[in-house]
């Protein structure tokens, strides 16, 4: 186990919720363990009670009964002020406050726990730094100056402002375009990579569930858990009907999202060349001698420029704009499933690149289905052991 784990554990012990005036309990008996420094992500149909069981945690809602401890603290002894304060909390829509700007809504719950006023203003620019805001242009705005994306940013900077070991997000994502919302993800586990915070987070999107959870908890009527494990143990092996259902089909292209560029052998021997290091004419002679129809031109920083077809370059005066520019490259921390999408989106072999978006190698759609391939005989094989 890691030891940067900033996080602590929670338990819910048999908790139910239920409401004044209905015959069915909302949440009944719910128990639960979520482990220290770990995404959760409680996924479910809507009405299935997700939010109730997650607001129980934070007690902006009151359990009826049952037990709650965090980091070990019986959180129903807690004063609900000071029990909130520990935990960072975001919503779909971020839930800003309209008429405070981006610094005065980061700064709430420092605000509430006292600090002085330069400290709150060092941690609100260094939050927006860690959302990817830039400070000067961004913590004098209000909200309604922002983007959607943007919003919920600064919804998750809210949320850790006093550094809280818990993050409760509540479909934080779930108001914002696809793409944004790709990039909000990628950010959030790039930022968990870091800050290892419990967080539970609810969804209705099971893609979703796959690609952020550590552990997924899919939730029937009334809270009740139909699975609670790993992503890859629930796409191989849904416990039910109704997992089995939410699973949906395509589960193989799912396991693509749980698979990063880095963890399959991708190539690296096409020929890639700097475009201010070689002519176009000792380029083709090169092409021709070393039999390859293609090269990859490279920025000076090595980052990847154009694809060039020797035919290219029997006219080309330069290699700066021979051929053809190399469409959106993926990064070695990029999922299967992105670079699936580059490789569709090129027609051909995607360019991979590392941290600093260098040239690093080349993915092809064989890699691809060599890798679905192999997922599922291992499925196929775990399965007769299990039989
Ligand atoms: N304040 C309330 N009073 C009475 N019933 C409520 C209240 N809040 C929620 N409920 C009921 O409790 C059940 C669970 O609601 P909850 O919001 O927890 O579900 P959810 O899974 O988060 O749904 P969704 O995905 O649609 O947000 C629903 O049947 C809902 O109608």
């Amino acid at each position: 186990m890691a030891d940067n784990v900033s996080g602590v554990e929670i338990q819910l012990d048999r908790v139910t919720k239920r409401y004044p005036g209905s015959r069915e309990p909302a949440v009944k008996d719910f128990t639960m363990t979520i482990p220290a420094g770990k995404i959760v992500i409680l996924v479910g149909p809507s009405g299935c009670g997700k939010t109730t069981t997650m607001r129980m945690i934070n007690r902006l809602i009151e359990p009826t009964s049952g037990r709650i401890t965090i980091g070990g603290e019986d959180a129903l002894e807690l004063d609900p002020d000071k029990l909130r304060r520990k935990i960072g909390y975001a919503i779909q829509q971020a839930g800003l406050f309209p008429h405070f700007t981006v610094a005065q809504n980061i700064g709430v719950v420092p605000g509430l726990l006292r600090w002085d006023t330069s400290r709150i203003r060092e941690r609100v620019d260094e939050l927006l730094d860690l959302v990817g805001l830039d400070p000067a242009q961004y913590r004098d705005r209000y909200p309604r100056q922002l983007s959607g994306g943007q919003q919920q940013r600064v919804g998750v900077a809210r949320a850790l402002a006093a550094d809280p070991p818990v993050l409760l997000m509540d479909e934080p994502f779930g108001a914002v375009d696809p793409i944004t919302r790709g990039n909000l993800q990628d950010e959030l586990l790039r930022l968990q990579d870091e800050l290892r915070k419990t967080i539970v987070f609810v969804t209705h999107d099971f893609d979703e569930a796959v690609k952020l959870g550590d552990k997924i908890a899919v939730l029937g009527d009334a809270s009740t858990i139909q699975q609670y494990d790993t992503p890859e143990a629930i796409l191989a092996n849904p416990a039910n009907d109704m997992v089995a259902g939410f699973v949906g089909a395509g589960a193989s292209l799912k396991q693509l999202t749980l698979l990063r560029v880095r963890d399959v052998t991708y190539s690296d021997d096409a020929l890639a060349v700097v475009a201010g290091e070689v002519t176009p004419q000792a380029l083709r002679q090169r092409m021709i001698e070393e039999g390859r129809t293609y090269a990859l031109v490279l920025d000076a920083r090595r980052r990847p420029l154009r694809w060039v077809h020797v035919r290219d370059l029997t006219t080309a005066r330069s290699l700066t704009d021979a051929g053809r520019p190399v469409g959106d490259p993926v990064s070695t921390r990029s999922t299967l499933q992105d670079a699936l999408e580059a490789i569709l989106a090129e027609g051909g072999n995607a360019v991979v690149t590392g941290a600093r978006g260098e040239y690093v190698g080349t993915i092809d759609i064989t890699t691809v289905t060599d890798t679905v391939r192999q997922l599922r005989e291992e499925h196929l094989d775990s399965e007769g052991a299990a039989s």
